[in-house]
């Protein structure tokens, strides 16, 4: 049975989901060291914000298929090195989106009126009414960074509050923006305008410190700030110094540069600074959402099937994926096919696919393509995770192209690829029944299903050659399941495919092609 390690709380109903499938073993609170020792066991890991997988991490996990984020940042994982491995990473993008946007209101309503402040006083026994005279946020302007999913929640609950809404995220349209009632802007006018800033945005390199010392100078001394997206996105030790300077009114902070926060200048701030510590998914319902949401997608990966949401895999809809499934398994044999025939030392990869194949949503075809082409070397190193990072490692050169005209077939894929015996091709299609055909090698048209030991031969169309190599087979005991010639003309050149009960013993390759009329001989393997 499979084993997945389970390193942070997570909802019961996703660990009893794991459970149908696999031994799982929750170990909260592991050092880097305790997992560099833990993970060579386990199939599967899964996560939400408090573990870091390092490379280290990743690169012990011999076994790892998929590391599971239950949630949606997956920047506490190093997700190049998990894609290098071939482990598929996925998260839950949308679980606990509410979750996040609740959060981040109530913080910009606990800030207006300082309510864990004036909470604390109580319960010190004080009765203080001065202190905690707070602003209104109707009719104020809220500037939300980045409109997203989180954001656009955030834009609608303020609307109905009665705020005016600016809105910076260079990837939105204006259409989009409009629709939630925001007017789009550039970060300045944003910076400059707004009275409350809300951040939800992804850290990324363009966005760690985008609110540093230059930018909380351009806020309004009212202004108060909020991120329930990314610690680093703010300078912490910046805000701090705008806050105790009195440049802007307040900051709520749900994520912090380092977590848990240790010592910092923002503990020593008063009312002006509200500090959650990291709570913003943490509501019953989202993490009931995300638990069953991940938890799904690791059980799936460990059965074989593809996930929904991998951050690491090509995005494709369940329903797309349906209908490529059984074009998928066309094209990894075809690439191992092709790639068995020119030899090792692959440099050029041209994938054409035709028909119905035509299209944009075949692209994961040439993922699977290129699978097929490595297999050979890397066997079940490579995945439709790292197929196209090892393929641009070795150099493979990928031309890809379209040619919606239908012929013999609905749809048919034509893969030629030069490595060091030369460029070969091949051209497969899918019969009614899903089953696979070689319709074409090296422009020979021919029809015949793959199988596991393949023999081809380039050769003179004459008569008496398919007779001796027959015989010569025979000689090596090798028994023969299904013969086809495929050639242009008669008495030219031809291909001759073979499908073997067995594996051809070694060095009967030479001795075919020293059969009069045999030009070549390539076995495959598939
Ligand atoms: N505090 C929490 O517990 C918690 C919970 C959930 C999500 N989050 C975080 O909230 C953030 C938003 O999540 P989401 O689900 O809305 O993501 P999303 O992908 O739906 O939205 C992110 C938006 O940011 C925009 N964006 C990207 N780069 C930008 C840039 N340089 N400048 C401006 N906009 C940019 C994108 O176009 C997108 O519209 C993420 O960082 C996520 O990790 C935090
Ligand atoms: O795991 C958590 O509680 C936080 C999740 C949140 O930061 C996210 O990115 O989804």
């Amino acid at each position: 049975m499979a084993k997945v390690l389970v390193s942070d709380p997570i909802d019961q109903a996703g660990i009893d989901i794991l459970s149908q499938v696999a031994t799982v073993d929750v170990k909260i609170g592991l050092t880097p060291e305790q997992f560099v020792q833990a993970i060579p066991e386990y199939d599967a890991l899964m996560i939400r914000s408090g573990s870091r997988i390092t490379r280290e991490i990743i690169e012990a996990g011999h076994q790892l298929k998929i590391i599971g984020r239950a949630g949606v940042g997956v920047d506490n994982v190093d997700v190049p090195a998990a894609t290098r491995q071939g482990i598929v990473v996925v998260n839950s993008p949308e679980g606990n989106t509410i979750a996040a946007a609740e959060h981040a209101i109530a913080m910009m309503l606990a800030l207006s009126r300082y309510i864990p402040d004036a909470n604390a006083s109580v319960k010190r026994g004080e009765w203080d009414r001065k202190t905690f005279v707070g602003a209104e946020v109707y009719k104020k302007t809220l500037g939300v960074v980045g409109l997203g999913k989180i954001g656009s929640h955030v834009a609608t609950a303020a609307k109905a509050m009665g705020m005016k809404l600016l809105a910076y995220d260079p990837f939105i349209s204006t259409e989009r923006a409009e629709q939630l009632g925001c007017r789009l802007v550039e970060v300045d006018i944003l910076l400059q305008e707004a009275d409350y800033i809300t951040l939800h945005i992804p850290k990324t390199p363009e966005t760690t410190h985008l609110i540093n010392a230059e930018a909380l100078a351009k806020m309004k001394p009212n202004a108060r700030i909020i991120n329930c997206a990314r610690g680093g996105i703010i300078d912490e030790a910046a805000l701090a110094e705008a806050l105790k300077a009195g440049k802007i009114a307040g900051a709520a902070l749900d994520v912090f540069e380092e977590e848990p926060l240790k010592e910092s200048p923002l503990r020593a701030l008063g009312k002006e600074i509200i500090l959650t510590p990291h709570l913003g998914a943490s509501t019953t319902e989202a993490q009931v959402n995300v638990a069953i949401d991940v938890a799904e997608q690791i059980r799936d990966v460990l059965l074989g099937l593809p996930a929904r949401s991998a951050v690491n895999i090509p995005g494709l809809s369940p329903d797309i994926l349906e209908e490529l499934r059984p074009y998928m398994q066309l094209a990894e044999t075809l690439g191992n096919l092709v790639g068995q025939l020119a030899g090792g030392r692959v440099d050029l990869l041209n994938v054409k696919l035709q028909g119905e194949l035509a299209t944009n949503k075949s692209q994961p075809l040439v993922v699977a393509a290129l699978k097929g082409l490595l297999s050979q070397a890397l066997r079940e190193r490579v995945n439709y995770v790292n197929a196209s990072v090892e393929a641009k490692e070795r150099g493979i050169r990928i031309i890809e192209t379209r040619d919606a005209a239908i012929r013999d077939y609905a749809g048919s894929l034509h893969l030629s690829a030069k490595g060091s015996m030369g460029e070969h091709s091949v051209t497969g299609a899918l019969l009614g029944d899903g089953e696979i055909r070689i319709t074409n090698i090296d422009e020979f048209p021919i029809n015949i299903p793959p199988s596991s030991h393949m023999l081809f031969t380039l050769h003179r169309d004459m008569p008496g050659i398919i007779g001796k190599l027959g015989s010569l087979l025979g000689s090596f005991n090798v028994n023969i399941a299904s013969m086809q010639v495929g050639r242009k003309i008669v008495r030219g050149d031809a291909v001759m495919v073979l499908s073997l009960d067995d594996p051809l013993p070694d060095g009967i390759l030479t001795e075919i092609t020293k059969v009069a009329g045999i030009r070549d001989a390539y076995t495959v393997t598939l």
